[in-house]
């Protein structure tokens, strides 16, 4: 057995935590939920620094739930980077595997090739003092791998940089987890969709302890069970390929805007508010951007505050299957549309954010 197996129960004054979950190997889980729904605990339990009587937790078939932090083999990143501060960069990465016996030499070459990987080589010999924050929160990411951790844990590794920070790391942590390194399972808690998408395999969803949304991070992101996750969530993503422009589904293209690390070819998702997707009569001259502008089906009209929200059927290729597109009331009753019937959608390039995705399958 490998990857991550654990079943967890931990009760604490007006707090309950209820978790089993299963990721497997060299795959990547995302936790999202509100605050205080416990997703630290989790980490917690996980990484030994809370050891619940009624615990089971396997990392790579191994039984960890009676063991220490140190024997878990368990590599933790936060949101602080708590470097030390009097040694360098570049011994602050060798760290890790010096104290698991490697000889300086050694442990040196490991946390060069890290920072390296991560693209922070250039800092090795500084003191952390000299590093901006998102400088210091990558080199704290190369020190956690640097200990070849089965088990990565990363507990809103973005949430304390700013916006010009944020996409490097974000770059880094994408490198790595993409990776799919078999014998390493990785858990980060987010609070955004978008990392959820392009980092994770598979989704957790907490509220107030238990687990109430679980899966695929495409199924439960799209298809959200829980108003958390609606409210999270509430984007429409399309999965395809990368293209110079844009991305391309089942042969049929959408027009948008690349992230830059996106790479025309590569696995990618179109993220996409149901606000921005116009709908017309298929008989209309078509309206908009006529680059993005498809046939669909609608499938379901439901209020949703103060808009209609359309689903539309998932049953053609191309952008258009199992959209969500927001209209007035207004609208609705002028374009006489009604369950079955056959439209046009229309999303401007500029509103559609094309960001890189997992593969599907893991990497031999
Ligand atoms: N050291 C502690 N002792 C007692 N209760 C705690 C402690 N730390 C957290 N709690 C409580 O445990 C519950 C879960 O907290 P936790 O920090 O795991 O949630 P979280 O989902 O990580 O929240 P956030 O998104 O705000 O970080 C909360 O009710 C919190 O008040």
């Amino acid at each position: 057995m490998s990857g991550l197996r654990a079943e967890l129960r931990l009760r604490r004054d007006g707090f309950a935590l209820d978790v089993a979950l299963d990721v497997p190997d060299g795959e990547v889980l995302a936790v999202l939920g509100p605050n205080g729904s416990g997703k630290s605990t989790l980490l917690d339990c996980l990484a030994g620094l809370l050891r619940p009587a009624d615990a089971s937790i396997y990392i790579a078939g191994r039984s960890v739930a009676g063991l220490p932090p140190p024997e878990r083999r368990v590599g933790v990143l936060r949101q602080d980077p708590l470097l030390f501060p009097h040694l360098s960069v570049l011994d602050n990465v060798a760290f890790g595997p010096r104290s698991r016996g490697s000889d300086r030499a050694t442990a040196r070459e490991v946390a060069r090739r890290w920072l390296t990987e991560i693209g922070v080589a250039e800092f090795a010999d500084r003191r952390p003092s000299r590093l901006s924050g998102g400088q210091a929160q990558r080199v704290a990411l190369a020190r956690a791998l640097a200990t070849d951790p089965t088990l990565l844990l990363l507990d809103e590794p973005l949430a304390a940089l700013d916006v010009d920070a944020a996409p490097a790391m974000r770059a880094a942590l994408r490198t790595v987890l993409r990776q799919r390194r078999a014998g390493r399972v990785a858990v980060v808690v987010t609070h955004d969709p978008l990392d959820a998408i392009s980092l994770a395999d598979h989704v957790l969803v907490l509220a107030a302890g238990r687990v109430v949304e679980q899966g695929p991070t495409r199924e439960v992101l799209a298809s959200p069970r829980t108003g958390f996750t609606a409210r999270i969530a509430g984007l429409n993503l399309v999965v395809g390929e990368a293209t110079a422009d844009g991305l391309r589904v089942d042969g049929h293209a959408l027009t948008g805007v690349l992230a830059e690390d996106a790479v025309p070819g590569d696995p990618a998702v179109a993220v996409f508010p149901p606000r921005a997707v116009s709908v017309f009569l298929s008989d209309d001259e078509p309206h908009g951007s006529p680059r993005n502008t498809a046939p669909a089906t609608i499938a379901a009209l439901e209020p949703h505050g103060a808009v209609v929200r359309l689903r539309t059927r998932d049953d053609r290729p191309g952008w258009t299957s199992g959209i969500a597109a927001d209209l007035t009331p207004a609208a609705v009753a002028d374009l006489a549309l009604d369950v079955g019937s056959q439209v046009l959608l229309s999303v401007k390039a500029a509103t559609v954010d094309v960001h890189p995705a997992l593969r599907r399958s893991p990497a031999p």
